[in-house]
């Protein structure tokens, strides 16, 4: 029978068939094949086989993994694996904030760069907009804006923006994805009343969320006015998102603004586009056709990338 993974630990997952029923599940055999050298073998989206138990009907066993259209991955540092974080996406929604906790643009060029990888739409959600809005946010929200992003502004705690967000979500499977505390199971909250999530204040040491969702899962939400329910990810929040599976060489072709101009250099594919006299990308930036904090931002990442080594 074929089934959906809801969530789960290493071992059992709550596995939905298309009767709605759920089924805690354990994976038939030591590992899938697909999941070999993961963090975890399976993410909530994921479509499985499952065989059910004989004597209890609520039981079952995943004997394989159906081909996955995409997976949305970060590094696990601690780990030393890529995890998974939702697999089969229609959509990668990236919760960000103004403050509590403080604007990490950085920690969104990640998150877009690891969607647009993947081929997943990304679409940015400012929550918290109750909150003062700062100058150095309005910038990067207009340059991100400017590259084609999808940008929706919503307050969990005042509603503001919900029925634009509701309206978006519908229809779809999307991952909330952000740093810890910036609201995601707030807004599933918002989004479904009858969902009562676990929420957190920030640390009053660190200015930061306290990781109060510790592991992934999937949550439909009463159909909408189109009729048609949304299925939303909660991730994990993390301090840090690592990215996956891209070459520092590649990565401008994951910078939107950067892509058309690599291999257009003077030095070619070899330019470093640090110093290079002929330079397209470094003149992109004095033209201010490429904002300097996403040049920076490619810097950043690309050293990360070489070195293994993660500032913030
Ligand atoms: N001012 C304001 N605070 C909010 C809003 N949404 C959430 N919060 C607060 O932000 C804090 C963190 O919210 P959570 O929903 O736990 O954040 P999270 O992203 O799920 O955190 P993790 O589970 O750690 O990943 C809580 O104190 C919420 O009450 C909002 O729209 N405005």
């Amino acid at each position: 029978m074929e089934a959906m993974v809801l969530g789960g630990t290493n071992n059992t997952f709550e596995v939905e068939s298309q009767d709605g029923m759920v089924r805690l599940c354990s994976i038939k055999g030591k590992i899938l094949r697909e999941s070999e050298g993961y963090y975890n073998p399976l993410a909530p989206g994921d479509r499985v086989s499952v065989e059910v138990d004989e004597h209890d009907p609520k039981r079952g066993q995943i004997i394989n993994l159906l081909p996955r259209k995409n997976h949305f991955v970060r590094w696990n540092q601690k780990g030393k694996s890529p995890q998974l974080l939702a697999s089969n996406l229609d959509l990668a929604v990236v919760v960000t904030t103004p403050a509590e906790p403080p604007f990490r643009p950085r920690f969104v060029d990640r998150a877009l760069i690891q969607a647009d990888a993947e081929r997943i739409e990304p679409l940015i959600l400012l929550n918290k907009s109750d909150l003062p809005q700062d100058p150095d946010l309005e910038e990067r929200m207009e340059d991100w804006k400017r590259l084609g992003y999808e940008i929706i502004r919503v307050s969990a705690h005042t509603g503001d923006g919900l029925d634009v967000l509701a309206a978006r979500l519908e229809g779809r499977l999307s991952a909330f994805v952000g740093q810890s505390g910036v609201g995601k199971s707030s807004l599933l909250n918002a989004l479904d009343t009858r969902l009562s999530l676990r929420t957190a204040g920030l640390s009053a040491k660190y200015g930061r969320g306290t990781h109060t969702t510790t592991r992934g899962m999937l949550f439909h939400l009463p159909p909408g006015e189109s009729g048609k329910s949304a299925s939303i990810i909660d991730t994990p929040g993390v301090r840090r998102f690592v990215l996956h599976g891209i070459e520092a060489r590649d990565l401008a072709l994951y910078f939107r603004e950067m892509e058309a101009l690599v291999g257009t250099c003077s030095w070619g594919h070899s330019c470093t586009h640090e110093h290079e006299p002929g330079c397209k990308i470094l003149e992109a930036v004095y033209a201010g056709v490429i904002h300097e904090q996403r040049y920076e931002s490619w810097q950043r990442i690309r050293d990360e990338l070489e070195t293994g080594r993660w500032t913030d």
